[in-house]
């Protein structure tokens, strides 16, 4: 029998995740282990992800295990993986996507309209934000960092009234219930990739990817390789003020994206973009007329 084994975080959303994507395999008759490590985005906890900078925090030591050939893939979310990978690894399989939407939790309020002027409002980033302040210029905006459960427990200790999170995360570990209100991605344009699972491995490594690919969900991948080239033309961090979301309407990929001028609060660039594409390639370029437009709109 083959056996493989998944590099994977230590926090309660990575383990779901990595045996998630265990049992699919070993449905498929594989036998899998899990190889747990800790990252450097793991570590930092203290400050804004976005201003230690650096990419792909969360899956450097993963690509190291991988390389070392310790481990034979990685199952990471999406939205923290970076947009160009290492020379010698690749996005081997995109999974079907969770809600990609986020989540308004709050234990005294049900949405963010309800919020009283200069309520204090979590969240971890950059990109929430820029929407928040353009939504509620007057809500007071604190950093939130820290695992699912550490950011819940934060709410619980009453230093907000309410944060802002992805729901997908929280359905996963079965939190959905903490969820009192959805942002429709009109309001709250979600991350690229945001509630999308992406398996990397190795480039050489063929017979990996076959394992995977049957796990593959093709709507899914059009839509983040529209979403992932928005943000690689656009520079190319999860840290960005940058949001991008795509769906499949009929035959059409249709692509928004936002971003939002960190030093000038509510100023917001939006741009859109529908057309019938083919493949990854043809998704990724609908990405790049994307990013030429917030661009031209005076995104940076
Ligand atoms: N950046 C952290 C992160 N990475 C993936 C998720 C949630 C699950 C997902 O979007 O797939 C989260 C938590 C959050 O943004 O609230």
């Amino acid at each position: 029998m083959t056996q493989f084994t998944i590099a994977t975080r230590e926090s309660r959303l990575a383990l779901w995740q990595a045996e998630h994507v265990k049992s699919l395999l070993e449905q498929r008759g594989f036998r899998i282990a899990l190889l747990g490590m800790t990252t450097k985005g793991d570590q930092i906890l203290d400050r804004s992800l976005s201003k230690v900078g650096g990419k792909g925090l969360f899956v450097k030591e993963l690509e190291v295990a991988l390389e070392e050939g310790r481990a034979d893939l990685a199952v990471h979310s999406l939205k923290d993986v970076p947009m160009d990978l290492p020379a010698g690894f690749s996005l081997a399989c995109v999974m079907e996507r969770e809600d990609p939407r986020d989540a308004f939790v709050s234990n005294n309020y049900d949405k963010l309209s309800e919020l009283p002027q200069g309520a204090v409002v979590g969240t971890s980033s950059l990109r929430r934000v820029v929407l928040l302040r353009a939504l509620r210029p007057d809500l007071k905006i604190e950093p939130l960092r820290g695992n699912l459960d550490t950011r819940l427990r934060k709410l619980d200790d009453s230093q907000y009234d309410a944060i802002v999170l992805a729901s997908a995360g929280l359905k996963r570990l079965g939190l959905g219930s903490r969820i009192r209100d959805t942002f429709d991605t009109e309001a709250m344009l979600p991350a690229a990739g945001q509630g999308a699972l992406g398996i990397e491995t190795r480039a050489e490594r063929p017979d990996v990817a076959a394992a995977l690919a049957p796990l593959a969900h093709q709507t899914t991948w059009l839509c983040v390789a529209a979403e992932r080239a928005v943000s690689r033309a656009m520079g190319g961090s999860c840290s960005m003020p940058l949001a991008a979301h795509a769906t499949l309407e009929g035959e059409y990929l249709q692509l928004r994206a936002a971003w939002g001028d960190p030093d000038q609060a509510g100023r917001l660039v939006t741009a859109r973009a529908a057309e019938i594409v083919a493949d990854l390639d043809e998704a990724a370029r609908l990405g790049e007329e994307v990013a030429a437009k917030l661009r031209a709109g005076g995104a940076h």
